[in-house]
């Protein structure tokens, strides 16, 4: 018999890869924080002697959920200016509130709200995209979660940086510093075409061919924003990125929601990736992705949520159905984004974009054992012919039972182990409080 540290069994598996795959009483054999392999209930015990063992008999079991776009600590300006139009909302809102409130203790508490709200909803991995990432590192590791930190830069100062420079020095002092944690990973994140020169787009370029870090970026998420481009540049904001050698393999083009059929196969051939973000796209009015396109031509496509200021919920499970749904009505075709693409595109499509397919993503002896089991136990989820269609159309984030990353649990039956979540609610509290005084408190 092999000892080994954990054995978890399940009355169904959804490894994602091989597509389609759905396993019938299976189990998830752990050691050391990886998965070491994945093989019917009975082979496990005859093969393995576990330290710690859990028995999910009425659940499914799949890959930790990747949220490929967040700004995590925007927790703290959640329904802060809602039904507004992207650039009122951010120009006359968003910063504004940031200029007043951000700091690194802000960045700090947010992220570790985001975290919980994350894991709860089982979301093991996260894209983030936000101000003083040290601050937001620290957070994220304790709270036990994975997370790629975005090292930030826009053109004008903010309290955080004070230009261009600023930023890039001193997000790679922060990854420097953060090396030596095996759950940080590390992006390059300029916010958007609109707010990043050309000279700052070449030195990114530089970096990434350096240090092999993905590009995180807002791209064509209005339309507004590409005219203003050909007003200011004489061409759309995506041809100015290629021209600077922007887009690639490395690119996370976060929205990509106004794409011509030509911009949809040069992300295809040169290998980048989109964030969806479905929500944030409906809810600021930007648009619909031509997602079903994008899939066709081969694009990889990863789920994000974005800010909790925009969407207003860190839900990937609300983000899959509405992918979904959204293909369908906007392609007129029942079969855009089944079941089994939304479930690749929350989990290894994002892992993939972020250069993490080989570690997380999938259910695959050698990856780490990041994981979500989500129960059947509810009337409301019965009865269930089909897990994957299951997870996308019937499932939400208040059926996620138990969650590990790296082979630690992190949820167990819908509690959080680690961080306690009564001091959370009084965290919010106190922000809610400075944030805005006059507003109604429960
Ligand atoms: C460089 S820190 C991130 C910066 O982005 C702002 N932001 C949040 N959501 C969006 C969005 O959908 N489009 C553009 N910018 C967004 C956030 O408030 C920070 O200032
Ligand atoms: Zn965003």
């Amino acid at each position: 018999m092999e000892s080994i540290d954990l054995l978890i069994r399940a009355r169904w598996i959804i490894p994602i890869e091989p597509a389609g795959t759905i396993l019938d009483n299976h189990a998830v054999a752990v050691d050391g924080g990886r998965i070491i392999a994945v093989l019917p209930a009975a082979a496990a015990a005859e093969r393995f002697a576990p330290r710690r063992e859990t028995t999910l008999d009425r659940h499914v079991l799949l890959p930790g959920l990747v949220n490929l776009h967040c700004h995590a600590a925007m927790t703290l300006l959640r329904g802060l200016a809602d039904d507004t139009p992207l650039m009122t909302w951010l120009q006359e809102h968003i910063w504004p509130a940031e200029g007043r409130h951000v700091s690194a203790e802000f960045v700090h508490d947010g992220t570790l709200l985001a975290c919980a709200e994350m894991l709860r909803g089982g979301i093991t991995c996260f894209n983030d995209m936000y101000f003083f990432p040290e601050a937001a590192a620290r957070a994220v590791a304790t709270s036990g979660m994975r997370a790629v930190i975005g090292l930030p830069l826009l053109e004008f100062p903010t309290n955080y940086a004070a230009d261009a420079d600023d930023y890039l020095a001193k997000g790679l002092a922060a990854r420097d510093a953060l090396r030596d944690q095996p759950l940080l990973h590390f992006a390059l994140a300029p916010h958007a075409p609109y707010t990043v020169s050309n000279r700052s787009f070449e030195r990114i370029v530089t970096l990434t061919g350096e240090l092999d870090l993905p590009v995180h970026l807002h791209v064509h998420e209005t339309q507004a924003e590409i005219d203003e481009s050909l007003r200011s540049y004489g061409m759309r904001p995506l041809e100015r990125l290629r021209r600077l050698g922007v887009v690639g393999p490395n690119l996370i083009a976060v929205h990509a929601v106004h794409l011509d059929p030509g911009e949809i196969a040069l992300l295809a051939a040169e290998g980048a990736s989109v964030a969806h973000c479905p929500t944030s796209n409906l809810k600021l009015a930007s648009g619909i992705a031509p997602v079903t396109a994008m899939l066709a031509q081969g694009v990889n496509v990863g789920i994000g949520t974005d800010g909790a200021a925009s969407n207003n919920r860190l839900d990937l499970f609300t983000e899959m159905r509405l992918a979904a749904l959204l293909a369908k009505g906007a392609s007129g075709d029942a079969r855009a984004m089944n079941a089994h693409q939304a479930l690749h595109a929350a989990t290894l499509g994002g892992a993939r974009a972020l250069g993490l397919d080989r570690e997380i993503g999938s259910l695959v002896a050698g990856k780490s054992a990041d994981l979500c089991a989500v129960s059947l136990d509810d009337p409301a989820l019965a009865p269930c012919y089909a897990p994957e269609s299951h997870m996308v159309y019937v499932a939400g984030r208040e059926n996620v039972s138990h969650v590990w990353v790296a082979g630690q649990m992190m949820l167990e039956n819908h509690t959080l182990s680690g961080f306690l979540k009564k001091d959370l609610e009084n965290l919010a509290a106190i922000w809610q409080t400075r944030i805005c005084p006059r507003a109604h408190q429960s």
